[in-house]
Parts: structure tokens; C-alpha cells; sequence
């Protein structure tokens, strides 16, 4: 069995060598059509993806002539059977037309998206970004953001409920080719944790209390605002009123709902605009931070190759940001239409908290350059950005004038991330609960976005501002559902960052309150971050998590420690109120 093992390491090797030049081909052809989206590159795309696809499929057959579940050595077991799940690869061995189908019907639904607008009564026409984003997050009109809302809704959501469909349909055969149930049975098992949705339903309830507190009093602030008379009697809130074409994240509607006014402003959009920010310098401020803290730099192909702002020379792309590997240890890029708000400037750091984790794992062989777990790849970026939202950083790098840090301005200041951290639960929560149910067949085509509202108005008590119905796909209007890119790494995420940047204060030895830990400068707190992040994929994801935290476990205990100073001041402001809603969304679908 020991030469067998030799011959089999050699063998992975080479495979491993192979898919880096394989990969590194199908990221090039992928990153040239995002960045011009023409029917060229996009058939260019295809034929990448097959070769992938096939390349995948061919070294999965070629590690069946070892028998690997029986090798001593773990690290060669896990690494083949890393090798031997193809994903919707598998439906090639089956049915190479249907796969083609399969690949092309993305890409289909992700241009729909890309190319959506929405145009008003004298043809002035708005992309999602930074048109109609803009527009969600700074109109205060209610009929203005009903029409952007619905207008979104129209020109992708219901071009696509066909097309997602048969795509439902063709990605569950392939999970089934390559031995799961189902796809969501597929996307769970990168998990590897046999009672995962338990654990996520645990931790949803444990925050549960939270959002509530947090929705009742926006929800009272809003009602202030647009009057009582245009918020159903269930209890919810209109989904278009929330700063986010999804209600996913309010910070936008901070001055709406601020705790305690004339305190410094924490939303840094306008003095990044007087200092004449650009999206360079954005850039630069993150990268800046990632090297304060010993963690590697972006590397000079990183600022070459990468598109920091929306082409201006008429060309397509997809603006939805993203971080891209090539597989070949020198090329990362971002591809991001970067706008000059501080939305924008947390959004650059999560997308280089991508890259600084490809490039802490590029020596690893190619199969396991992944995260530890999906979550793990989403919460990178953002424990930079919860030291860097705080005012005293902020103020650090010259975005804020005076730092006042007496308990309304901690409320305020917690109130902000809040806005962002708390509304996202919810949201991140239910967006594969409906996939999965769709996968599984629990939720059936003729309801889909029945099904998709029933989840909208339980878990994050929004409701459909204006009627709804079957022709109407609401769940495609989300980039990720045309994009088929899950979701519940997000979800993951948010509970994970909590608990790196609990750790990596620690390690800091910042002994203030968490909400105010800054680990800038701090190459202890990088040095920690850095060894887990070399691990890639290569160890299951309780050990890189204890490698940093000390714990095996996922734990809401580091969010509610960080918000805790906010929820109590909730519970006084929410006295007396009902702070829930009928599970059930408005009957009317609709306002008066
Ligand atoms: C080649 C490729 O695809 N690469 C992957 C990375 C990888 O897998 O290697 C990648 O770049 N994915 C894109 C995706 C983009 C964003 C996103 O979609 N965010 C969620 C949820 C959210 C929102 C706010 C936030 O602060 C954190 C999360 C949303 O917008 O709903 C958009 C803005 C932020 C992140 C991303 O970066 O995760
Ligand atoms: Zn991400």
C-alpha cells in the first residue's frame, strides 16, 4: 500500500498542476466577459467551462484507479475526495447537452440581470448600479422608491422564473449524477456538519431577539416618517422603505432612524466626497490595513489587472462586485463599480478579505484552495471592516473630525452597524431556506414566490409593498438566485466575524469594549488570522475556527456581546410595544 500511496501523491501532483493552468483558463475567459459582456465572450465562457467541466470529470475518474479510501495517509484521503466530487460537472458523464443547457442557462439569467434598468415616464433609465441603488438609499419619497422597486422586479425577476425553472430542474439531476439528494443537499455538505441546519436555527433564534427589538424601532421611526396609514396592521414593514432594493441592510436610512441627534455624523459618505475620494484610494486604505497588520500586500498584477470603477468606454459588465483567484499564484483581482460611499469602502474590504485569503493559501495544492468552509471566505474581509468602522479609526485616517465616545454616541454608533449587522440576519437566513425548499421539491413552481413572501414576511417581517403574484419571480430580482451563487455563507459569516474579532482583540489586547476593539497595527492579531487563513480547505473547519478562536463551534455569544449595550437600550425604547408580527403576510398583499 506504501508505493500505492507514493504513486497515488505523484498522481496528485500532476492533477493538482493540471487544474491550476485548467482554472486559470476558465477564470480568464470568465473575467473577460464580466468585464464585456459581448456574445463572443460569452460563447468563450462556455467552451472554458466545458473544458473545466470535462477536466474535472476526467481527473475524478482517474483517481477511481486508486484505492484511496483505504490510504493511511488522511491528507492524500482528503484531498481525493475533494478530487471525486465533481459538482454539476457530474451531469456531463450523463448528458453533455443537458450540462451545456445547464451552464448556459446561468449565464443567461446572470446577463438578464446585469443588464437590467428601469426607465421612468421620460425614458431617463437607471442601471441597479450605482442608478437605482443610489436611488433606494437616499429617496425619501414613497411612490419615487415604489416605482424604482417595482421596476427592479419587473426587468429581472419575472424575465427569468422560466428559465429558473428548467435550471432547477437540470442542477438537481447533476447533484443527483454526483450522489446527493438534491442541489441544496450538495451545497450543505461543503459544511460537513451532520445537524448543520439545526445549528443555523439555533443561532438564528439566539439573535432573534435582537432583530426584533431592532425592527420595532425602525419600524416606529418610519411610521414618523411616511405616516402610520401606508404600514399594514400585521405589523410589517413595506419592503421599499428600508434603503435596499431587498431590505437586506439598513444603514442607509441611519438619519431616519438615529438614536440621538447632533452627535458626529458616523456616516463618512460626505467627507469621503469633500476629500474627493477615489475608488484608488479606497483601495489603497484597505490594502493599507491588511499590511499593517503583517498580512501580504496586493501584489502589482493585483492593481494592473483589476476594474476598481464601471467602465466609462460604453462596454457591459457585470457590476455586481467580486474577487477573483486565477489559480496561478500571481494573478488576483477585483472586479467592483466602486462608488465614493462608506458602504462602498466596507464593500472593498470585504472583497480584498477574498484575495488576502487566496493569496495566505496559494501554496496549497489547487484542490485546497478554498475556504475552510464558504463562511469562512465571507467573514475575512469584514472583521477588518468592524475595526475599521470605528469612530476612532475612522477618525485615524482622517474620515472623521471629533470622536465623542459618551453613551449617545456609543448608542448611535452601535445603532449604524447595527443597521447593517442585525437587519442582514433574517435576510441571510431565508434566502436558501427558499432555494432549499425549491431543490427539494417542498416548495413547487407553481408558488415560488408565494413561498419566497411567506419566508420575507416571517423572518424579516417586511411585506410586499404593492400587490404580488405567480407571474412575478421576486427571488430573481437577487443577484444571487440568476447567479446561482448560495447564500448561507453569508448567514455563516456574520456569526463568524464576531467571533474572529473577539479573538483577534484579545490577541490585540485592546481591552476596551468590543464594539470599539480596533486591531489596526496589530501584527499579533495578523500573525493569528494569517496561520488560519493558510489552511485553505485542507482541515475540516472546527480546527481552522479553534486555531484563531479557541473554540470548535459557531456561537452568537461574541454578536450579542458586541450589540449588548444597544439591545438593552432597545428594550427601553420598545417598553410597552409590541415588537412582533403576524408570521403570515398581509392578507391584500397590499396597501391601501
Ligand atoms: C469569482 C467569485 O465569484 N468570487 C467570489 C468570492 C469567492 O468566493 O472567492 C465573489 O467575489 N463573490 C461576489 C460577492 C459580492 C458581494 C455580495 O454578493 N454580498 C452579498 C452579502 C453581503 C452584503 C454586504 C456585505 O458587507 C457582505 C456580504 C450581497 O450583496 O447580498 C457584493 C458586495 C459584498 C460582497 C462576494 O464578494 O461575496
Ligand atoms: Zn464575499
Amino acid at each position: 500500500i506504501k508505493s500505492e500511496q507514493g504513486r497515488a501523491a505523484q498522481w496528485l501532483r500532476d492533477a493538482n498542476d493540471r487544474a491550476g493552468r485548467v482554472y486559470y483558463n476558465l477564470q480568464v475567459a470568465r473575467w473577460v466577459y464580466a468585464t464585456n459582456i459581448t456574445k463572443f465572450n460569452g460563447e468563450r465562457q462556455h467552451n472554458a467551462s466545458i473544458m473545466s467541466a470535462e477536466f474535472d470529470r476526467e481527473a475524478a475518474e482517474n483517481a477511481t484507479s486508486f484505492a484511496w479510501e483505504n490510504f493511511t495517509d488522511s491528507d492524500l484521503r482528503r484531498q481525493f475526495r475533494k478530487i471525486s466530487d465533481v459538482g454539476s460537472a457530474a451531469l456531463l458523464r450523463k448528458d453533455k447537452a443537458k450540462y451545456e443547457r445547464l451552464i448556459s442557462l446561468v449565464t443567461k439569467m446572470e446577463t438578464t440581470y446585469s443588464e437590467g434598468q428601469v426607465c421612468d415616464k421620460k425614458g431617463t433609465c437607471l442601471d441597479l448600479e450605482p442608478g437605482l441603488t443610489r436611488l433606494m438609499a437616499t429617496s425619501r419619497n414613497y411612490s419615487e422608491l415604489l416605482d424604482a422597486w417595482k421596476g427592479w422586479r419587473d426587468a429581472t425577476g419575472r424575465k427569468i422564473r422560466d428559465d429558473y425553472k428548467e435550471f432547477v430542474s437540470l442542477s438537481n439531476e447533476a447533484a443527483v449524477e454526483n450522489g446527493y439528494r438534491d442541489t441544496g443537499d450538495y451545497w450543505r455538505s461543503w459544511y460537513d456538519t451532520a445537524d448543520f441546519r439545526d445549528q443555523l436555527e439555533q443561532l438564528y433564534e439566539e439573535m432573534k431577539p435582537l432583530y426584533l427589538n431592532l425592527h420595532a424601532y425602525v419600524k416606529n421611526k418610519l411610521k414618523a416618517k411616511y405616516g402610520e396609514s401606508l404600514f399594514p396592521p400585521s405589523g410589517h414593514i413595506p419592503a421599499h422603505l428600508l434603503g435596499n432594493m431587498w431590505a437586506q441592510s439598513w444603514n442607509n436610512i441611519f438619519d431616519i432612524v438615529e438614536p440621538f441627534a447632533g452627535k458626529p455624523s458616523v456616516d463618512v459618505t460626505p467627507k469621503m466626497k469633500e476629500l474627493n475620494y477615489t475608488p484608488r484610494r479606497m483601495f489603497n486604505i484597505s490594502d493599507e490595513f491588511f499590511t499593517s497588520l503583517g498580512l501580504e500586500a496586493m501584489p502589482q498584477e493585483f492593481w494592473d489587472h483589476s476594474m476598481l470603477e464601471k467602465p466609462t468606454d460604453g462596454r457591459k459588465v457585470v457590476c455586481h462586485a467580486s474577487a477573483w483567484d486565477f489559480y496561478n499564484k500571481k494573478d488576483f483581482r477585483i472586479k467592483q463599480c466602486t462608488d465614493i460611499t462608506m458602504d462602498d469602502l466596507i464593500t472593498v474590504h470585504h472583497e480584498m478579505g477574498h484575495v488576502e485569503y487566496y493569496l495566505q493559501y496559494k501554496e496549497q495544492p489547487v484542490v485546497y484552495r478554498r475556504g475552510a468552509n464558504p463562511g469562512f471566505h465571507e467573514a475575512v474581509g469584514d472583521v477588518l471592516a468592524l475595526s475599521v468602522s470605528t469612530p476612532t479609526h475612522l477618525k485615524e485616517i482622517g474620515l472623521l473630525d471629533n470622536v465623542t465616545n459618551d453613551n449617545e454616541s456609543v448608542i448611535n454608533y452601535l445603532m449604524s452597524i447595527a443597521l447593517d449587522k442585525i437587519a442582514f440576519i433574517p435576510f441571510g437566513y431565508l434566502m436558501d431556506q427558499w432555494r432549499w425548499g425549491v431543490f427539494n421539491g417542498s416548495i413547487k413552481f407553481e408558488e415560488y414566490n408565494k413561498e419566497w413572501w411567506k419566508l420575507r414576511c416571517k423572518y424579516q417581517g417586511v411585506s410586499p409593498p404593492i400587490h404580488r403574484n405567480e407571474s412575478d419571480f421576486d427571488p430573481g430580482a437577487k443577484y444571487h438566485i440568476p447567479a446561482n451563487t448560495p447564500y448561507i455563507r453569508y448567514f455563516v459569516s456574520y456569526v463568524l466575524q464576531f467571533q474572529f474579532h473577539e479573538a483577534l482583540c484579545n490577541t490585540a489586547n485592546q481591552t476596551g469594549p468590543l464594539h470599539m476593539c480596533d486591531i489596526y497595527r496589530s501584527t499579533e492579531a495578523g500573525a493569528k488570522l494569517g496561520n488560519m487563513l493558510k489552511l485553505g480547505s485542507s482541515k475540516p473547519w472546527p480546527e481552522a475556527l479553534e486555531k484563531v478562536t479557541g473554540t470548535r463551534n459557531m456561537s452568537a455569544n461574541a454578536i450579542l456581546l458586541y450589540f449588548k449595550p444597544l439591545i438593552d437600550w432597545l428594550k427601553v425604547q420598545n417598553q410597552g410595544q409590541t415588537i412582533t408580527w403576524s408570521e403570515e403576510c398581509p392578507i391584500e398583499y397590499y396597501t391601501t
